[in-house]
């Protein structure tokens, strides 16, 4: 049985009026609740683990994080870190943390070395800052200040500073959002590191080859739920593949494929199955067997964009009060 490291319960967060925080000393019956951003989650994450958030845009997952990170207070449920709460140990904790934040908010004025090294101070056992700096390609840019960098450098400065306390749980909101392809896959190669070297993370991310390439399990969330949770491989096998033709001229019947739907406009046929080889295979023998000839043939397995695109294409189902 692998340690749980992060355990999420009935977890809830909800702002109050004017934007601010809820949770800050007001109960959970207060008429000030006006927007649940989180409802009543449950999750584990495991030592070693990369767990995705993914998730609609306003779905809940930096609210999420935030509490992770003992940033912000949950309303209602339990969120424990190692077994611990994370603001009341926020000081026992922090030393295994490294949080990346969705956005940076480095003092613009102060040089990349010095960044560094600022951020080096508050922590207990800090790694060299030119290793680093070295891990994500800053090294040629110390002497330039923050405000100068690019919006892809300035990312991966704010990387930078969330691993110099050599974490072991790493909490990553959208790292690689703004970088370029090559700076892209250098940071999925260093998460991948990390990875096999034990740390543990908790990444948010609207890139959903990023979740596919470097998570062990996801979760997707829409309007504070979670609605589906697994592996990429569990996922997916919960929405159908497809497979696409087009006919010279209409033919019935086709072949009988159960379990399948098939979708016909004019001479252009799409089926939705749940076993793709089995039913390409009858679909291609029908075909041969009648003298058919199928246009366009394509076999489409199911995507993470497919199980995306299904939990946001739902109407609003909660109702928030
Ligand atoms: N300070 C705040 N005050 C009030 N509502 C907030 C506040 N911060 C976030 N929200 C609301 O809470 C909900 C969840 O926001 P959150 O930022 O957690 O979503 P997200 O999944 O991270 O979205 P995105 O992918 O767009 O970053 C949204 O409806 C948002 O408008």
């Amino acid at each position: 049985m692998k340690n749980a490291v992060v355990r999420v319960k009935n977890f809830s967060r909800a702002y109050g009026k004017s934007g601010i925080n809820w949770a800050t000393g007001l109960k959970r019956n207060s008429t000030l609740r006006d927007h649940i951003a989180v409802d009543r989650i449950s999750f584990t994450i495991h030592r070693g683990e990369c767990y995705g958030l993914l998730g609609t845009n306003g779905a809940g997952k930096t609210s999420t994080l935030e509490v992770l990170e003992g940033l912000a207070r949950r309303t209602d449920g339990t969120v424990r870190m190692l077994d611990k709460d994370p603001i009341g140990d926020r000081k026992v904790l922090r030393p295994h943390m490294g949080v990346m934040l969705q956005h940076g908010g480095l003092p613009q004025e102060l040089t990349v070395a010095e960044t560094m090294r600022m951020w080096a101070e508050t922590c207990s056992s800090p790694q060299p800052v030119e290793q680093v700096l070295d891990q994500v390609k800053l090294n040629h840019r110390v002497t330039h200040k923050v405000g100068s960098l690019s919006g892809g450098e300035q990312r991966r400065l704010d990387l930078a500073c969330a691993l110099v306390g050599n974490p072991s749980i790493l909490f990553l909101d959208e790292p690689t959002t703004g970088l370029d392809p090559e700076s892209r896959q250098n940071t999925w190669n260093l998460l991948l590191e990390l990875k096999q070297r034990g740390v543990t993370m908790v990444l948010t991310t609207h890139y959903l080859e990023e979740a596919e390439h470097l998570c062990d399990r996801i979760a997707i969330m829409h309007q504070g739920r979670i609605e589906v949770e697994g592996t990429l491989s569990e996922l997916v096998s919960t929405v159908p593949a497809e497979i696409r033709f087009d006919l010279n001229a209409p033919v019935t019947p086709l072949p009988e494929l159960p379990g399948t739907s098939v979708l016909q406009d004019g001479t252009r046929f799409v089926i939705r199955t749940p076993e793709l080889q089995r039913h390409c295979l009858q679909v291609l023998s029908w075909a041969d067997s009648q003298g058919i000839q199928l246009l366009n043939f394509a076999a489409q397995p199911a995507s993470l964009d497919n199980v995306f695109l299904n939990i946001a294409g739902k109407t609003a189902s909660h109702a928030h009060m």
